[in-house]
């Protein structure tokens, strides 16, 4: 599988550099906000602060930061899965403040594809049945020759009948991408893609990322607490108690270490 960089896709932060080419997605002052549960005047917590980003069409992004920085309400905020309590977030220029629940449910269905460390495959359907679900809940009959292609993306057109009890961790992430891509979606999420997998199956997958994004142009924005999975990206987003707190571009596994390693020591 050949690895190679897309020249100038990169990122932005603070709404610097919009110049770049059309956002994927993009954040503007987004703030989420639990409440704790124990009525007004009692606290909660801020899980995203004021935060501005954009995805580039076309990009890999890594989102990074200690643990509980924000990074999943940040893939949810983004993923429209979750309300912002303040800011606003638009995917492929629809903003989506104001849109109905059933509005919301079709964009995530058409727009937006995810893939979760636990790969979240119903395990009494095949691959190919997996892989079609998305578009069966759409009320569309997927045409066999499609999926067999969307499984053919991910390198296991001949596991189409197989059980995902039957298929090793990294051929069930494949077939996991393969359902979160047949919709064909504007941006594909991950939330710790490679969580569950072991060097070897990782570096396939980071692979497959890589090409989706660099040959087929796919937007691809994961959240990973690895930083040879991070080095796959165009760039790095680090987050801390909620807030951007830097990004690198075109980063090597040592330099998000080092940074990772500065986040997690030094107090902000
Ligand atoms: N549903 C919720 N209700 C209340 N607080 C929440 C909720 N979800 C997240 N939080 C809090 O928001 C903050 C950010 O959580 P989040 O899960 O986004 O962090 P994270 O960076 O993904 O963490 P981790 O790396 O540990 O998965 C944390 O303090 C968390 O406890």
């Amino acid at each position: 599988m050949v690895v190679k960089r897309r020249a100038g896709a990169g990122c932005l932060d603070g709404m610097t550099r919009t110049d770049l080419g059309p956002a994927a997605v993009r954040l503007r002052r987004v703030t989420r906000h639990y409440d704790s549960g124990f009525g007004s005047g009692s606290g909660g917590v801020t899980a995203l602060d004021d935060v501005s980003l954009s995805f580039p069409a076309g990009s890999f992004t890594a989102v990074m930061g200690p643990s509980g920085s924000g990074k999943s309400t940040l893939l949810q905020c983004a993923a429209a899965l979750d309300r912002p309590t303040s800011g606003s977030v638009s995917i492929g220029g629809t903003p989506l403040e104001g849109l109905s629940q059933t509005r919301l449910t079709r964009l995530r269905r058409e727009r937006i594809g995810f893939v979760f460390q636990s790969f979240n495959l119903l395990p009494s359907l095949t691959a190919a049945q997996n892989v079609a679900l998305p578009l069966r809940l759409a009320g569309r009959a997927p045409a066999r020759a499609e999926i067999r292609q969307a499984l053919g993306r991910v390198g296991l057109a001949e596991r189409a009948g197989h059980r995902p009890g039957e298929l090793s961790g990294g051929q069930q992430q494949r077939v996991a991408l393969a359902r979160a891509l047949i919709t064909r979606p504007q941006v594909l999420f991950g939330d710790e893609p490679t969580g569950a997998l072991d060097s070897a199956t990782s570096r396939d997958v980071l692979r497959l990322l890589r090409e989706l994004v660099d040959v087929e142009g796919q937007t691809v924005v994961m959240v990973t607490h690895d930083p040879v999975a991070a080095s796959y990206a165009d760039r790095v987003v680090f987050l801390v108690d909620g807030r951007v707190s830097g990004e690198l571009q075109e980063p090597t596994a040592e330099q998000v270490s080092a940074r990772m390693t500065r986040l997690e020591t030094v107090p902000c």
